[in-house]
């Protein structure tokens, strides 16, 4: 590890952001910011993540915080907008937050809501947006490769974009596109490359025809255009739910990518109910700016999380430090 540990914490401040709606089963997101000689930075693993794969986390932000960025091909990036398990009355309401968004994603087979409760949710979606804009759902891994087959072929009619990461697994994705072949039907993979100890596996074994691509679980922007490049599939850039300093860092990743294939899941600033900053990296025309986000002391004070949590990311950066400290550099 080149950057002293003590540098990681000069600057460092936990904020807990309330989201908007549950989100993945959170009402408020916790995220700690770093600062380097590059800008701000961001390190927000779920905290239920282990040391482990929290420290590719901050891999990722000491990355962007102190080591200079590829250049931006473009200066915008598109963005979808992200509907969570809501009620499929509260559909309309919630498109309304990502003004330009002709994309959306849909969270599906989430504990509580049942198979009828996502197809009205995806209708709903549909009805919104029109004939013209794309759909897509993403089931988390929540569904068996028969439910997958059963839920994605009722979905057929409303003409799905792709489903992201329908079952758990690389062989459960291989086994469901078998059952596919011939559908028309697009396969993303997202935890099978985030969460995996080779997020190629996926693609070498041609189990899906897109990766979703995070920059902080996959260790930083470079780290995520190698795997991208080596990956040879089309490309989905995504969040992963953080505030507008996480959200500047996928938006570099999406804008150096040779071409950007599909709207990028980097539009869930809309989600939370407060950010780092008073101008959030929110989607306006259906797009988001590529550009370094600096966060305000009136922002980091109004969300400041308690002096508990602020010391309980010090120390998980202080583990994951070392964690990297003694993993092979490569
Ligand atoms: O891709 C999007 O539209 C938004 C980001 C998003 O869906 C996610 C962000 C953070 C955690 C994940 O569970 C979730 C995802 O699975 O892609
Ligand atoms: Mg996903």
């Amino acid at each position: 590890m080149d950057i002293p540990l003590s540098d990681i914490l000069r600057a460092l401040r936990v904020v807990s952001i309330p989201t908007r709606t549950r989100f993945r089963g959170i009402t408020t997101r916790e995220a700690a910011l770093v600062r380097g000689p590059e800008g701000w930075s961001e390190f927000s693993p779920f905290p239920e993540y282990s040391d482990a794969e929290a420290a590719t986390w901050l891999a990722a932000a000491i990355n962007f915080g102190w080591h200079p960025q590829p250049a931006p091909l473009r200066d915008t990036v598109a963005v979808n907008a992200t509907v969570p398990a809501i009620a499929a009355d509260r559909v309309a309401e919630l498109l309304a937050r990502f003004p330009g968004c002709h994309t959306v994603k849909v969270k599906v087979a989430e504990a509580g809501h049942t198979r009828d409760d996502d197809y009205a949710r995806v209708l709903a979606v549909r009805r919104a947006l029109g004939e013209d804009g794309n759909v897509r759902v993403d089931a988390n891994g929540g569904w068996s490769v028969a439910e997958a087959e059963a839920a994605l072929t009722r979905l057929a009619p409303l003409r799905l974009e792709y489903a992201e990461q329908p079952v758990a697994t690389v062989a459960g994705l291989e086994a469901l596109r078998a059952r596919l072949a011939g559908s028309g039907l697009l396969i993303a993979a997202d935890e099978s490359v985030r969460k995996a100890s080779d997020p190629l596996d996926v693609a070498r074994r041609r189990a899906a025809d897109i990766l979703v691509v995070k920059a902080q679980p996959l260790g930083g922007i470079r780290a995520a255009l190698r795997i991208a490049e080596q990956a040879g599939l089309p490309i989905v850039v995504s969040s992963a739910l953080d505030t507008s300093v996480g959200l500047s860092m996928g938006a570099l990743l999406a804008a150096s990518l040779p071409t950007q294939d599909f709207a990028a899941g980097l539009g869930t600033a809309a989600l939370l109910a407060g950010d780092v900053t008073e101008h959030p990296l929110l989607p306006v025309g259906g797009e988001i700016p590529v550009s370094r986000v600096t966060p305000s002391e009136r922002m980091l004070d109004r969300f400041a999380a308690t002096p508990e949590r602020s010391l309980w990311w010090r120390e998980r950066i202080v583990r994951c430090y070392t964690v990297l400290a003694e993993r092979p550099a490569g």
